[in-house]
């Protein structure tokens, strides 16, 4: 619910939106067109004000400031072509998916999952070393693409449905495979999380973490936003997952109801990339069209 005090800095903030838009040339968040064109939709324009207004408990100035970093982002990375024009490496089917269930519980109807203990080979997947800029941002344009797709699954006009679960799950994992560019990519995508996509998390579940490497959540945590942070859970077992999410949408070895493993899990959710909003939708065939030309 959104109090007094709260309407007035939401409608200051309403008046800037405009300004900022205009400034940086960049007219759309998470699929919503941001001024009073023909695919605005003022319900979820508000909503979207109003997490990043939450993400920085409702200081004017911060959301702004975050509305303008974040739209530069959107300008130059293009995370709407990362999502649904650019077709990413087959190597990455493996370790990220994401499942969807409209009759879910509130908040858990979009779970991305990504399988990092699965990489078995770190360098082929994050890349070779540090002028390996192309590996890098292979899995960064992946990763965000990823995240990208499961955004526009959200509705910013229902309680229900306007946050996500991301899941990780380490089985597998050894130390060997955090090398330096783990590290570096790891960090980057931390960042562009961080920064560029506030409030959007339910929570997120870190599962079958071996009791040796639990310091690396230690080492990360300074690297995420104290809110993010409190989102988290640590789980040595991933079968203790169905304690926390709906059986329904889990794999057995999560303790769910889904009986052949993650891969069945995937056929659960086959809409990724063919569910997003109006304006998604006439961006992504502006740029399909331009590639054409
Ligand atoms: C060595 C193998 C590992 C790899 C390849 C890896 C990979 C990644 C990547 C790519 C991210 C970026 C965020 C995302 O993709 O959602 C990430 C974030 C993170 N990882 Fe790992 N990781 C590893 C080990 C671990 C371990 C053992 C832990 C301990 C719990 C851990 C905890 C975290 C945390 C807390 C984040 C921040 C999440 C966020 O900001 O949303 N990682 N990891």
């Amino acid at each position: 619910m959104v109090d007094s005090a709260q309407q007035k800095t939401l409608a200051a903030f309403k008046k800037e939106v405009q300004v900022i838009v205009d400034d940086v040339e960049y007219d759309e968040l998470f699929g919503y067109q941001l001024s009073r064109g023909e695919f605005f939709d003022e319900e979820a324009y508000e909503g979207l004000l109003i997490k990043l207004l939450t993400a920085y408990d409702w200081d004017l100035h911060a959301a702004e400031d975050s509305l303008e970093k974040i739209l530069e982002w959107r300008k130059e990375f293009d995370p709407l072509s990362a999502a649904f024009v650019e077709d990413h490496e087959s190597k990455y089917d493996d370790i990220g998916f994401i499942t969807y269930d409209p009759n879910g519980k509130a908040l858990e109807k979009v779970v991305t999952w990504n399988l990092y203990g699965k990489v078995k080979n770190a360098k082929e997947i994050f890349g070779t070393d540090d002028s390996d800029t192309a590996g890098q941002n292979a899995f960064l344009r992946w990763r965000v693409g990823l995240m990208e797709q499961s955004v526009q699954l959200l509705d910013f006009k229902s309680p229900e449905n306007d946050y996500m679960v991301q899941v990780h799950d380490y089985k597998g994992v050894s130390l060997f495979q955090r090398d330096a560019q783990v590290k570096k990519t790891t960090k980057k995508v931390i960042e562009v999380f961080r920064d560029f996509y506030p409030e959007l998390l339910s929570k997120k579940f870190f599962v079958n973490v071996p009791t040796l490497m639990m310091w690396v959540f230690n080492v990360i945590k300074p690297f995420v936003a104290e809110k993010t942070r409190n989102k988290f859970v640590v789980l040595s077992n991933g079968s203790d997952l169905v304690k926390h999410l709906d059986p329904k949408m889990l794999g057995a070895e999560y303790g769910g109801q889904v009986s052949k493993g993650t891969q069945s899990l995937k056929f659960l959710f086959k809409e990724s990339k063919t569910k997003y909003t109006p304006y998604t939708a006439h961006l992504v065939g502006q740029r399909i069209a331009s590639e054409i030309d």
